[in-house]
């Protein structure tokens, strides 16, 4: 019998994080963990491991760092089939930079090595090969972020397809994940097209930092005012959530955890909420569910690594 259970398809660039064992300068790092990042991948291997069916629609290199993210999605039961490998630009790399602060806490700041890569050629012809059209012709929910648009030209009129096409009742969640690095020289333009995509989204999540940065505001109540389109809107912090659902506003706290690593909270957040959302959960019990899969992120990333 086919599985009629709601299908999530997460639409964006895996990549392969380095983080060093130390925190130093990275001349003087020799040991760096490796580990799947990507913001939509995330989400798709915690909406997978909340037993959502779960899909995801991209680009890898033909090399050993794509066959190692196409082989974790597989491991977490993502399917993989609409991952189109690229036989001349590689797999997206990330290197995180760890640096003590005085206080003793650690400092993080990326180092993206992701220009050109496999990912960057995602276009509208992507969305329309026979494993994503199948895909996406069954999901119940797509998901994206704001980083895909800021990859390539070509890229962004592969999410501007997926935000033009028929909904027939398929529920568009967009994460707004402002990443200044890739919107360098022209990030007017990226708040413009962040702003657009929040819009016409049904589910939008936003760290109350980046609305700072995208919006000029991180009030909850104001961005709802900014933003009335989208039937979800979520404005997230390490302490807590605010959700609204039309103009009912709930908020939430986090829950209180010790932190490995804080890389994919906001992502495994998403999966819990939307997971909550696809199986029917009320608004109190999807914002309980987003921070229960946040918190499993934070606890246990390295053993998500080795
Ligand atoms: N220090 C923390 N303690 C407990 N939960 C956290 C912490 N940091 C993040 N979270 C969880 O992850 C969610 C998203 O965090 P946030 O910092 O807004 O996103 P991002 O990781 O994208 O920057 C929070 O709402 C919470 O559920
Ligand atoms: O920057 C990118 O392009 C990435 O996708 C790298 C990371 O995997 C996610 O960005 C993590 O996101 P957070 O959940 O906000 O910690």
């Amino acid at each position: 019998m086919p599985d009629t259970s709601p299908l999530a398809v997460c639409v964006g660039e895996g990549l392969v994080s380095f983080v060093p064992a130390t925190a130093a300068p990275l001349e003087d790092v020799r040991t760096f963990h490796r580990s799947l990042a990507g913001a939509e991948w995330n989400t798709a291997i915690a909406l997978a491991s909340a037993g959502i069916r779960t899909a995801v629609v991209s680009r890898v290199g033909d090399d050993g760092f794509g066959r190692f993210l196409t082989a974790e999605l597989r491991r977490h039961e993502v399917d993989d089939s609409a991952v189109d490998v690229d036989a001349e630009a590689p797999t997206g790399l990330y290197v995180k930079e760890l640096s003590p602060r005085p206080d003793g806490s650690v400092d993080g700041t990326m180092h993206y090595y992701r220009s050109g890569s496999a990912a960057a050629a995602l276009s509208p012809a992507t969305l329309e090969s026979p494993a994503a059209s199948v895909l996406l012709a069954h999901a119940a929910l797509v998901h994206t972020s704001g980083i895909t648009p800021a990859l390539s030209a070509s890229a962004r009129a592969a999410q501007d397809a997926l935000f033009d096409a028929p909904r027939d009742g398929r529920l568009l969640s967009f994460d707004v994940n402002w990443r200044p690095a890739l919107w360098r020289g022209r990030q007017d333009e990226g708040r413009a097209v962040i702003s657009d995509y929040v819009r016409r989204a049904d589910i939008a999540f936003c760290t109350r930092p980046d609305a700072e940065s995208v919006f000029g505001t991180a009030e909850p109540d104001r961005l709802r005012e900014l933003f009335p389109e989208p039937r979800y809107l979520l404005a997230t912090s390490p302490d807590g959530a605010v959700a609204f659902d039309g103009a009912e506003r709930t908020d939430s706290r986090s829950l209180d955890v010790p932190v490995v690593e804080s890389i994919g909270a906001g992502d495994a957040f998403a999966a819990g909420f939307l997971a909550g959302v696809l199986t029917g959960l009320s608004l109190t019990g999807s914002l309980a569910r987003a921070h229960r899969i946040a918190t499993r992120a934070l606890v246990s990333t390295r053993d998500h690594i080795d």
